[in-house]
């Protein structure tokens, strides 16, 4: 069976694709790196021949994999033997769950916390230090091979390491762990339990790392422990493009192909993509102008001719920002012609943002609006609450169905191991019970609640009786509800209606608005970026200013397929421009 038709792919992609060794993939922005890791998935299943063999895919986010499964799916290859999700899931999946048993402080049970679990406790014992006063903003923190890893390097440093020596004490004590402990526990367990590796490369025949820009030391640890321990028989394929690595602050770095070769003892062939189909020629050259390590880009979009305009106003006034960004938004939209979803607007700072759409939407009451920071709940997939509301607020359609399938799997999997008799529950029989409760009810909240209830009913289980479920439950409406809370004292007093629920899982059809962090892998016609300031791109806190700089600024200009608006405005605490976009000599546009 031919996997790909004629035109699917170019010659770079299939190289890499039909690559018999472990494959290093640096590829420019745009080049198809998601099309090329979805097909090379789906070849390397293709020849899968026993039930004993898989292929794991580690992404960056739980959105990328779900959609690379769809993909798959679509292609009719089975992926009955493909493991794919985040490091995270990986490690609990593959370590955590199978050989907890062998860490001290696994061993007794444990509890997985949220992020915004983390959050809540931080701040709880954040309150007690008041000189100087710190927040859990200032606790930022990652694990790498020695140990953990502070951000804070001022003056709040001593409060900081208490806070979180505290915070450690307190996880122990109630056997929680958080994300970070989910990779330190797992590198712990893989570095002094040989078997494990042992067992594990046995298993896996590709191991495929989505993004290795933004991998941290510590992930780079774990999955090498595997491919050492597999000498050569676990091939290995890493993709992603230096340029674009902006997660420095957590931890994450570009590895050379060098010291990912000297870590796993195995051999890669570097290859390359460097044809871009995503920007014009001129936005291209564009963004090149940020490139920190050498690679070759030529536009191969269809409209790689196209005039694009690049415009930069580095005197607006900060109080006029918002009415210059909807009139860019209007000068998009209503005389070039491009379609509302397909316009964004990206800033650095999450608090920003919010005021901002508040006044976008003011502004412009005739636009609709999307952001991660209007969605009324956290995308926590590690809670089986947030599973099932995914299948509840997804209307069915054929299109979803084998989507929602699987999350009913997940949901049945996740059920019989805490102990619910699974054994007359199909995937097909969740699905019909979701789809033939009707709920008349206007609060989202209230709502899912009664929802979640019902089906239970129909499934006969009492899931107050299972500790598991209560957490869950408890942790999910928790972090909802403060979230809500959030989102409506910006103003926004629609979050927690029903209908904000269900589009927090329809595609996207109006102007986004995002974090610089959050556009990553995203792609729009135009792109409208606002304060482009020294302290905020890069980050004050930042130990390598202007290369981080530079990448902020390639990672923002290479989502634009065709037109980029740059706004360092004044009066921002008296904030200058990037120093990148002011030292930049460029004939820009005037619009
Ligand atoms: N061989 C190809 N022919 C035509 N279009 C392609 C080809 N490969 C990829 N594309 C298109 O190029 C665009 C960019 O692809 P994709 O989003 O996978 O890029 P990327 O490499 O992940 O980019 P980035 O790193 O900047 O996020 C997509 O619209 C994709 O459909």
């Amino acid at each position: 069976m031919s996997i790909w038709q004629d035109g699917d792919l170019n010659e770079e992609q299939i190289d890499a694709i039909e690559e018999t060794d472990s494959v290093f993939l640096v590829a420019c922005p745009g080049s198809g790196k998601t099309r090329t890791v979805t097909f090379k998935i789906a070849y390397e299943l293709s020849k899968i021949e026993s039930d004993k063999e898989w292929v794991v895919a580690i992404t960056y986010t739980n959105r990328a994999a779900g959609e690379i499964q769809d993909r798959i799916e679509l292609m009719g290859i089975s992926t009955e033997q493909l493991w794919i999700g985040t490091i995270h899931a990986f490690c609990l999946e593959w370590i955590i769950k199978p050989y907890g048993i062998y860490h001290s402080e696994l061993k007794n049970g444990y509890r997985i916390i949220n992020s915004h679990d983390t959050e809540m406790m931080l701040t709880e014992i954040c309150s007690s230090y008041s000189n100087p006063r710190t927040t859990h903003w200032d606790c930022d923190h990652f694990f790498d091979s020695n140990g953990i890893n502070i951000r804070c390097t001022n003056n709040r440093r001593n409060n900081v390491e208490s806070i979180l020596t505290e915070y450690d004490e307190i996880l122990r004590s109630n056997k929680q762990i958080d994300f970070e402990r989910i990779l330190w526990f797992s590198y712990q367990l893989i570095t002094t339990v040989p078997k494990i590796a042992e067992i594990l490369s046995k298993l896996f025949k590709y191991i495929l790392i989505d993004e290795f820009q933004d991998t941290k030391e510590i992930q780079y640890q774990i999955v090498s422990s595997i491919l050492r321990a597999g000498n050569g028989l676990v091939k290995a394929f890493v993709v992603g493009d230096p340029n674009q690595s902006i997660f420095n602050s957590l931890g994450g770095y570009a590895i050379s192909q060098e010291e990912f070769s000297s870590m796993s003892s195995i051999d890669f062939k570097p290859l390359e993509l460097s044809k871009n189909y995503r920007n014009s020629q001129r936005i291209v050259d564009y963004f090149s102008n940020f490139k920190v390590f050498d690679s070759t880009i030529t536009s191969e979009a269809d409209h790689r001719e196209y005039g694009s305009l690049i415009s930069f106003n580095s005197q607006l006034p900060r109080e006029n920002v918002i009415t210059e960004i909807s009139r860019l938004i209007r000068l998009s939209v209503e005389q070039y012609q491009i379609p509302m979803s397909e316009v964004c607007v990206v800033g650095p700072w999450w608090i920003h943002l919010a005021s901002l759409t508040r006044g976008l939407i003011g502004e412009l009451p005739d636009y609709r609006f999307d952001g991660p920071g209007l969605t009324p709940f956290v995308r926590d997939a590690e809670n089986i609450f947030y599973k099932l509301s995914r299948i509840v607020l997804t209307k069915p359609s054929p299109t979803v169905y084998v989507r929602r399938l699987r999350w009913a799997k997940e949901i049945i999997q996740y059920f019989s191991d805490i102990g619910i008799d699974t054994a007359k529950i199909t995937p097909k029989q969740l699905l019909k019970i979701v789809n033939s409760i009707n709920i008349l009810e206007q609060d989202g909240l209230i709502f899912l609640s009664q929802f979640f209830d019902d089906i239970f009913n129909a499934l006969n289980v009492e899931w107050s009786e299972y500790k598991a479920l209560d957490e869950h439950r408890t942790a999910f409406f928790d972090s909802a509800t403060s979230r809500i809370q959030r989102i409506q004292s910006e103003g926004i007093n629609y979050a927690g209606d029903v209908e904000a629920f269900y589009k927090a899982f329809e595609p996207r059809d109006g102007v986004t608005v995002s974090t610089i962090h959050g556009v990553k892998g995203a792609e729009y016609d135009v792109v409208i970026a606002f304060a482009l300031l020294e302290g905020a791109v890069p980050h004050f806190n930042d130990p390598n200013l202007r290369e981080s700089a530079n990448k902020l600024l390639y990672v923002i200009c290479s989502r634009a397929r065709k037109n980029l608006h740059l706004i360092s405005e004044t009066g921002r605490n008296q904030n200058n421009p990037t120093q990148e976009l002011q030292l930049l000599n460029y004939q820009y546009s005037a619009v």
